[in-house]
């Protein structure tokens, strides 16, 4: 391998400059004061997390995990998502807390790529757990704070789709009969190739009632009328028990109001593969890809010993801000520039601004490259320069 040249990053790493920090920043403090509203509380957790308790618990794919190794010779990743330390937090450092736990994050995630394809590989993420609730009215909350948040955001247009893990594993293994089948299946959903998924299932094995029955599967996505159709096409239990948790969780909706942004998919495979149950994305007008997204999870817990059901979401902040299309303005500033006889006057004026909130750069003038450039920066510049005036008045 050559060496890299001297500027060049890490696949997917990337540098903040100002103004996209300000404007990130903005966003976030929206959301998290709307997240604080509904009574989560916030946690952080270490980025390095051990390969074998919280790397696989992620349920991601592998070659997306960057790994290392620490001093001991033991295999940590970089954390690929918050759901999986905060299920060994919950099972650890507050297993004496009983459930329903509401809890709520803002931290970056990492997930390696394999092609520069403009993908960040360090990205944040807003987003809460309510983990030991298996009822609906949780799955509804999840949903429903996820786009109050969105809308708090100052995203206008956009749609949450959801989808039922449960209902398409029900339906996939009804038909082709084993799990190895339905997989490949699956794969074509979750990769969105529905031209792929025809073709495959032309090539099936199966009674022209079960291929239109998968091909039926396709058309699953609309509005609350699909689930009627829905029911009919999957005939065991556990897919008439999904697609009844998909009817209430929409009457939850429309408690809250917010029905009008959803719809419904019946075809969503999320990139997590620890998702048993009701999951959904959300969808800003302009972008392709989900800048969230999140479902329910009843497995994940039992991995650390303290089984329980839970769901929960995940805001993409980089995909949000992209989908919002506006960068903030870099917040005013003003400029005090001095000369060294000057400098005590200077300086005892910009601690006054300070202390009354105003951001102030000081700046020695033999230490300014060029002052045209500096001075046009600003909003504001006093001089400090020359002798002090007699009886100290200023500038
Ligand atoms: N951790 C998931 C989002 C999520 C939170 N809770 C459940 N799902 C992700 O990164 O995609």
């Amino acid at each position: 391998m050559s060496k890299p040249f001297m500027f060049e990053k890490p696949l997917g790493m990337r540098d903040t400059l100002p103004v996209l920090y300000e404007t990130k920043n903005e966003v976030k403090n929206h959301i998290l004061s709307e997240i604080e509203k509904w009574g989560y509380r916030f946690i952080e957790t270490p980025t390095l997390e051990y390969y074998d308790t919280v790397g696989l618990a992620s349920a991601t794919l592998d070659q997306q995990l960057f790994k290392l190794l620490d001093s001991q010779g033991r295999s940590l990743v970089l954390r690929p998502d918050m759901t999986a330390p905060i299920a060994r937090l919950v099972a650890s450092s507050l297993k004496d807390q009983s459930y329903p736990i509401r809890l709520a994050y803002q931290s970056t995630v990492f997930r390696a790529q394999q092609h520069e394809a403009g993908k960040p590989a360090e990205f944040d993420q807003l987003g809460i757990e309510l983990l030991g609730d298996g009822t609906v009215s949780s799955d509804g909350e999840v949903i429903s704070l996820m786009i109050s948040s969105l809308e708090k955001s100052g995203l206008t247009s956009f749609q949450v789709a959801i989808g039922h893990v449960g209902f398409l594993k029900a339906l996939l293994l009804d038909v082709v009969g084993n799990e190895e089948r339905a997989e490949v299946l699956r794969r074509f959903l979750y990769e969105k190739n529905y031209v792929g998924f025809k073709e495959h299932v032309k090539s099936l094995s199966l009674s022209s009632i079960d291929k239109s029955r998968l091909l039926d599967l396709l058309k699953l996505r609309g509005g609350k009328e699909i689930l009627g159709v829905a029911a009919e096409i999957v005939q065991t239990e556990d897919g008439k028990k999904a697609v009844a948790e998909l009817k209430e969780l929409f009457e939850v909706l429309e408690c809250y109001d917010l029905a009008q942004y959803v719809k419904f998919d019946l075809n969503i495979v999320l990139h997590m593969s620890y998702y048993t149950g009701i999951i959904f994305e959300g969808y800003g007008e302009k972008l392709g890809v989900p800048l969230s997204s999140g479902g329910r999870y009843d497995e994940l817990l039992e991995k650390f010993n303290r089984p329980a059901q839970a769901t929960g979401f995940g805001i993409r902040l980089d995909l949000l801000v992209e989908a919002l299309g506006e960068m903030s303005e870099l917040s005013p500033q003003s400029c005090i520039i001095f000369s060294r006889e000057r400098r005590d006057e200077a300086v005892r004026i910009a601690n006054e601004k300070r202390n009354n909130g105003e951001p102030v750069v000081l700046q020695d003038l033999a230490g300014i490259e060029d002052v045209d450039l500096m001075t046009e920066q600003f909003d504001e510049v006093l001089y400090f320069i020359g002798k002090p005036p007699k009886g100290g008045a200023i500038v």
